[in-house]
């Protein structure tokens, strides 16, 4: 089976990483190789721009890939949103230069402005959405600077830090969409011969993201203090408990959220834990 991955720009380095953590790690071979053998058999990787990977997947060229959110709604490819993942946030907004005294995309019906954005189509349909008569600047990327150039009035980008709007003298105005990194399928992938392996490289996927931010925690407790400890454990967390040999003790072990740490720990402590343990869970596969 062939994943489509970007070869190159930011989500590249988080996509390998999150490869590596699903068991699939590309094979060394001529840095200039496009299609790549991994660890995993039967698994190659394709190497793209992050933006071609949904019509890619769509055309069946790959039987899934991994892109942005973005890049989905914009090709209008008919491919399948199948994992949702934690990198790759952006947002996209309409900013407009800081000297416009508007507040809100209603002052700007009954004008007719140009946006410049590298997003056509997800433009029209926040445009025709809002009832705003404007003539979108295609172009393929750097968009702040055009307003400056007077080449636009207004523009649909990217934005993280807000850096470069401000730079360029311009200011969000309105949220378009939110971003984020996805893996995509091909619509009729279940019904290929490789389906069976498909479906194990997304459980796979799917197990790493139910683990995103999850901690495992293995503590002994004296049996005079095992109550006080498992009711100072919060409820949703059904620990599992164990009798240590040779001693009048137990282990109880359970799963955490990362934000729930410090204050399991410390009630545990308090009421009579030792020896506490964390560690990082890889997967959890339902
Ligand atoms: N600050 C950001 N700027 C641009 N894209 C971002 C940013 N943060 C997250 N993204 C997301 O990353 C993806 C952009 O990746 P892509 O490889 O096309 O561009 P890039 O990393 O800016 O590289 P390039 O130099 O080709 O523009 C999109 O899905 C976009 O939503
Ligand atoms: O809000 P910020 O943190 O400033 O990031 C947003 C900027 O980053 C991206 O540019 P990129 O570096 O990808 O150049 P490009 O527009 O040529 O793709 C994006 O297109 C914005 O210009
Ligand atoms: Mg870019």
């Amino acid at each position: 089976m062939k994943i489509a991955i970007p070869n190159k720009g930011r989500l590249q380095q988080p996509v390998l990483q999150f490869l590596s953590s699903v068991g699939i790690k590309p094979l060394a071979s001529d840095e200039r190789a496009l299609i790549l053998p991994t660890s995993w058999d039967g698994v190659q990787l394709v190497m793209m721009r992050t933006e071609d990977i949904p019509n890619l997947v769509e055309a069946g060229a790959s039987d899934i890939g991994i892109t942005g959110h973005d890049y989905v709604v914009e090709s209008e490819a008919e491919v399948e949103e199948l994992v949702k993942l934690d990198f790759g946030k952006a947002k996209i907004v309409l900013a407009v230069p800081q000297s416009w005294q508007i507040s809100s995309i209603s002052e700007l019906r009954g004008k007719e402005i140009r946006i410049a954005t590298k997003y056509y189509n997800i433009a029209k349909y926040y445009l025709e959405k809002n009832d705003i008569k404007a003539k979108i600047v295609k172009i393929s990327g750097a968009a702040e600077v055009m307003p400056s150039l007077g080449a636009a009035d207004a523009i649909i980008d990217v934005v993280s830090t807000g850096t470069t709007l401000k730079l360029h003298g311009l200011k969000p105005l309105d949220d378009v969409i939110e971003s984020y990194g996805v893996v995509i399928g091909n619509k009729y992938w279940m019904k290929t011969e490789e389906a069976e392996r498909i479906n194990l490289v997304l459980t796979m996927m799917k197990g790493v993201m139910s683990a995103r931010g999850k901690k495992m925690i293995f503590m002994n407790v004296e049996d005079r203090y095992l109550d006080n400890v498992l009711s100072s454990l919060p409820a949703m967390l059904s620990p599992a408990i164990s009798r240590l040999s040779k001693s009048d003790a137990w282990e109880v072990v359970t799963v955490a959220e990362e934000s729930q740490l410090p204050e399991v720990i410390a009630k545990a402590k308090a009421a009579g834990a030792k020896d506490i343990v964390v560690l990082n869970i890889e997967k959890v596969v339902k």
